[in-house]
């Protein structure tokens, strides 16, 4: 199986005012359809802004980024626009939600650009908002909402568009434990019930529970990655003795 986003050899060095901050350092990173996969590692070692160089949200200093056997570094911005809107969800801080639409227009906006009848868009809309616990807001505007229901109105439109890759950072951050707990359960249906690859960085121990594989990043690079410790010790390359 091909991967579904690859990243090679990326580096990022950030440059305010000529004060130049390297935030990758080379890191190669191959993900495979299904995976519910966790960047972890500390604060300020790369992990959002690896999420933002995989969506195409930033360009890297060098490397290469490829989603969906695309290079997503040298699309064209019509191009990564398309790229975006049908296999990329993203779940970020900054919730850009439309100000003139309702909650549940906002959460089915991805699907009203990709064509999809409003009936369908509606309901689909409906369910993630529902799961949520936002339902009783859907006819509100952004500005009618705090800060924490505009972030699971943003949720809402990222996971009813299933796309085929969701980049979350922090998905559960902010929320109280209800809805944390309500939004990992939906995280883990999608990609269990439609496949939906998904690739987050957290330090939510509940989320952290459900993952297939953890990436973690210290000081731009990879520090270790649970699955090629699994496939090192199928091949019994790096394991002498197991005792238990
Ligand atoms: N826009 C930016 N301009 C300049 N430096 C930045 C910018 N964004 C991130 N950095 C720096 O790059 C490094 C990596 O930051 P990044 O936000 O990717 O880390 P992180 O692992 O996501 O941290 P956290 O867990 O705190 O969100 C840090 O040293 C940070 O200060």
């Amino acid at each position: 199986m091909p991967p579904l986003v690859r990243v090679k050899h990326l580096e990022k060095i950030y440059d305010v005012s000529g004060v130049k901050t390297p935030a990758l350092r080379g890191v190669d990173l191959e993900v495979l359809p299904g995976e519910f996969t966790a960047l972890a590692g500390p604060s300020g070692s790369g992990k959002s802004t690896l999420l933002h160089l995989i969506g195409g949200l930033d360009h890297p200093t060098s490397g290469e980024v490829w989603l969906s056997g695309k290079r997503v570094d040298q699309l064209a911005r019509t191009e990564l626009a398309d790229l975006r809107l049908r296999h990329l969800g993203f779940i970020f801080q900054a919730y850009n939600l439309i100000p003139v639409l309702t909650a549940l227009e906002n959460a089915a906006f991805v699907l009203e650009l990709r064509g999809v009848p409003r009936r369908e868009r509606e309901q689909r809309a409906l369910l993630a908002l529902e799961t949520l616990g936002m339902a009783e807001f859907a006819a509100r505007r952004p500005n009618q909402l705090s800060g924490g229901q505009q972030q699971r109105v943003a949720v809402a439109r990222a996971l009813a568009a299933e796309p085929a890759v969701i980049l979350a950072d922090e998905p559960t951050a902010n929320l109280d434990r209800k809805t944390g707990e309500a939004l990992i359960e939906y995280m883990k249906m999608l990609n269990q019930m439609q496949g939906i690859t998904f690739v987050f960085s957290t330090h939510d121990p509940r989320l952290l529970a459900h993952v297939t594989r953890t990436v973690e990043l210290e000081d731009g690079q990879v520090k270790s990655d649970s699955a090629q410790a699994q496939a090192q010790r199928r091949d019994g390359s790096s394991v002498t003795s197991v005792t238990f």
